[in-house]
């Protein structure tokens, strides 16, 4: 039987590039990402689906038939027929990407005021992906209505897994943002921070600190990346540090964070052991970062 992962978020038109003017469109949002590269990774054993909010307009329905054509799964993917997605463009700039977004209307905002819909979206999930952008683009209310379905999915035998992926620009003000989603991830199972975003905000002084801090919520496996240097995976009884490869050439470093976390959570769901997982998403941020927008065609991850 198909076993099923559900990722939630928003997908964005995205524009790369920008050399000379010139623009590459493509589609992506971090749990979009993730959920790409989890479809990479995975055998036909499982699905993949994406759940949001798109509008009834071209690019919406572009959108869906991009992740038709290639195996994410649509049909939780609500339609609100006077919003459209929203957008963002990636400049690179002392040596990191940066984002400057056109989302406040966008129809993934709505995504959780179906209560119903959203209950039926995670039904029979073994994996269930969110992010803190997931939960920074909802109004106060309709966060509290995602978290309550992802309680119910997880009392009905999901696992939770949860990216904080800070973005202050979303968030109303660092407190809220630092409350929001040290409570949303005392609901998950695992949990994949980035430390350097995470440092600024908690007072981490160390990758250690920043587990620890999510260890002590009751979070059950903690991937705690670190941009080029070593990544830490911790649990109660295990803490293993994985280097990435050497000699990565970064073009673009949008979508590095969640391609890791795509092949990490892909390779534990293959039963692969915490090393083994964390170097095969090296390895695969190692290729994202070498192309342009977030994401990559799947075949150069597949190798
Ligand atoms: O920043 C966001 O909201 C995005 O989802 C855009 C990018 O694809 C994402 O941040 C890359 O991690």
């Amino acid at each position: 039987m198909t076993k099923r992962i559900v990722s939630i978020g928003e997908c964005m038109i995205e524009m790369s590039g920008g050399e000379d003017r010139s623009y590459r469109l493509g589609y992506a949002g971090d749990t979009l990402n993730s959920a790409w590269y989890l479809r990479a990774l995975l055998g036909q054993d499982w699905s993949v689906d994406y759940v949001t909010a798109l509008g009834a307009d071209r690019y919406s329905n572009d959108i869906r038939a991009f992740l038709d054509d290639n195996g994410i799964g649509t049909g939780h993917i609500q339609t609100i027929p006077n919003r459209r997605p929203g957008l963002y463009m990636i400049h690179q700039e002392k040596g990191d990407r940066h984002f400057t977004y056109w989302r406040d209307t966008s129809a993934a905002k709505l995504l959780a005021d179906d209560k119903q819909a959203l209950a039926k979206a995670v039904e029979g999930a073994e994996l269930v992906y969110f992010s803190g952008i997931t939960l920074a683009i909802l109004a106060p209310r309709a966060r509290g209505r995602l978290l309550g379905a992802i309680v119910k999915a997880r009392d009905n035998g999901a696992r939770i897994a949860f990216d904080t992926n800070l973005r202050p620009a979303l968030w109303s003000s660092p407190r809220v943002m630092a409350g929001v989603l040290t409570a949303a991830a005392s609901l998950c199972d695992i949990v994949l921070p980035t430390h350097t975003d995470e440092a600024p905000l908690f007072g981490d002084k160390s990758v250690d600190d920043t587990a620890d801090r999510y260890l002590e919520l009751g979070v059950e496996e903690v991937v705690v990346k670190d941009g080029s240097k070593e990544a830490l995976i911790a649990t109660a009884h295990e803490r293993v540090r994985v280097a990435p490869p050497s000699g990565a050439k970064v073009v673009d470093a949008t979508g590095a964070g969640d391609s890791f976390n795509g092949a990490y959570l892909s390779a534990r769901l293959n039963g692969k052991s915490l090393r083994e997982a964390a170097e095969a998403a090296h390895r695969t941020a190692g290729i994202v970062i070498g192309h342009k927008g977030a994401l990559v065609d799947p075949k150069l991850v597949q190798g």
